[in-house]
């Protein structure tokens, strides 16, 4: 039989097994179409930028591997992408940073406008891909001693609060121009090696130039100010003034977006526990999806049991409507574009597995206090045959089934990235 056959033929048995639990696989393939995944532009050129003379990347980012063929300019990370989207299934939405603005000659960040995001929102409504924008507080000279909004340099600050505001004006155009939100998030990786004197007072300073640059009311169905935090970073293991508890409390008192990253608590600190806390609380919650390493917040999302556990959350508490799914992870040790495949299939795998999960049934069982019935059926659902909706779904949205998208990333690497090599960089 064809490929087309063997696919059709197993979807088919596949539904019947799912529908057997009361699954309708129609309906989930039907959500699942309706999630748009905000895919990180970094990953394709390993968070370096299109500003020139960008500083090296630092502020507790860094990037391993020398995988030849990285973007290096605005048009050839457009091309890229291109080719990461027609291998993912559905309509997504691209993650942008203020870093990667089109700008004839030096632009500082608290200067960065509209214009140079042009070219960006162009490629958006050409590609029918929904944008999402970040200021960078990093890789700048002045972030060069690991402090930005929460400096005590009032200087500094703000430079650093004029860079937010800056931001704040771009998302809201971008939301305006495509109908819908810019999600806009605010990661500052201020914080200390060692020990600090006091750990009250930078968080004060943060809170203050976060609230100078939320001071301007900007319409939610244009933009939503998202705030990230993190446990620690190199060169801030003591103390990073954005935690947890400072950002969690911040979203709530201000009604902010809540931006948790898969990668940014403590090894077995996992984030899907966090979801249904969070959203007892603040109104919408920005997820970005990573896989913590040791030290390193920032692998390609692989089909781990935390990544599922993610999606089983947002699914079993009905928050589709509000969260939003980011990625977040930077690895040039592998062909980029094969990442972005690898990493966006994964989550949306894993929303489909938790779509066709009986979740009615489950927590109807729980309610009756049938917790063997509850393991047994959630045991079951382990062995369903999720690969061959998942084949089906993706051969029914025209991006290649199973692996073959592969061939597609090694025809491009030789055709296009191949040839790249940072001596021949196309002003
Ligand atoms: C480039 C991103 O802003 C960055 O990865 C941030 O989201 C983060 O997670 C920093 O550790
Ligand atoms: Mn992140």
């Amino acid at each position: 039989m064809s490929n087309t056959k063997n696919v059709r033929a197993a979807f088919e048995l596949a539904s019947e097994q799912y529908q057997a639990q009361g699954v309708d696989v129609s309906a989930a393939l039907q959500k699942l179409s309706r999630v748009a995944i905000s895919v990180h532009c970094w990953q394709g050129d390993d968070v370096a930028g299109f500003e020139g003379e960008a500083g090296t990347l630092g502020n507790g980012l860094a990037v391993t591997g020398n995988y030849p063929g990285r973007a290096r300019t605005a048009d050839e990370l457009r091309s890229d992408l291109e080719v990461a989207y027609s291998l993912i299934p559905g309509k997504h939405r691209l993650n942008l940073h203020a870093l990667y603005g089109e700008f004839d000659g030096p632009v500082d960040r608290d200067e960065i406008g509209v214009e140079h995001f042009r070219g960006w929102m162009d490629w958006s409504r050409e590609q029918q891909v929904d944008l999402d924008f970040n200021p960078s507080y990093f890789s700048h000279p002045k972030a060069s001693d690991g402090f930005t909004l929460a400096h005590s340099d009032a200087g500094i600050r703000q430079f650093w609060i004029d860079h937010g505001i800056a931001c704040r004006k771009i998302a809201a155009a971008m939301g305006a121009a495509q109908g819908n939100a810019c999600v806009n998030n605010f990661w500052v990786p201020d914080g200390y090696k060692d020990t600090p004197a006091s750990r009250k007072a930078p968080r004060e300073r943060l809170a203050s130039s976060l609230d100078e640059i939320f001071a301007e009311d900007l319409p939610r169905s244009q933009t939503l100010d998202a705030v990230e935090c993190k446990l620690f970073g190199i060169g801030s293991e003591s103390y990073v003034v954005g935690s947890h508890e400072f950002y969690m409390g911040y979203a709530i008192s201000r009604n902010k977006v809540l931006c948790l990253d898969a990668g940014h608590f403590h090894p077995t600190e996992v984030i899907s526990d966090k979801i249904s806390s969070a959203l007892m609380y603040v109104p919408e919650l920005l997820l970005h999806v990573s896989r913590g390493v040791r030290w390193d917040s920032d692998h390609v999302v692989t089909y781990s049991d935390e990544l599922q556990a993610i999606m089983q959350e947002i699914i079993r508490g009905d928050y589709l409507d509000r969260v939003h799914l980011g990625l977040d992870f930077f690895d040039a040790s592998i062909n980029r574009v094969a990442a972005w495949a690898i990493g966006t299939r994964n989550a949306l795998k894993a929303l489909l597995a938790a779509l066709l999960e009986p979740t009615e049934q489950l927590q109807q069982l729980e309610r009756d206090g049938d917790l063997t019935a509850r393991l047994a059926l959630m045991e079951e659902q382990k062995t369903m045959p999720l690969g061959a909706v998942w084949n089906h779904y993706c051969e029914s949205t025209g991006v290649p089934v199973g692996a073959e998208w592969l061939e597609k990333v090694r025809q491009y690497e030789s055709s296009v990235t191949s040839k790249r090599c940072d001596e021949s960089v196309v002003s």
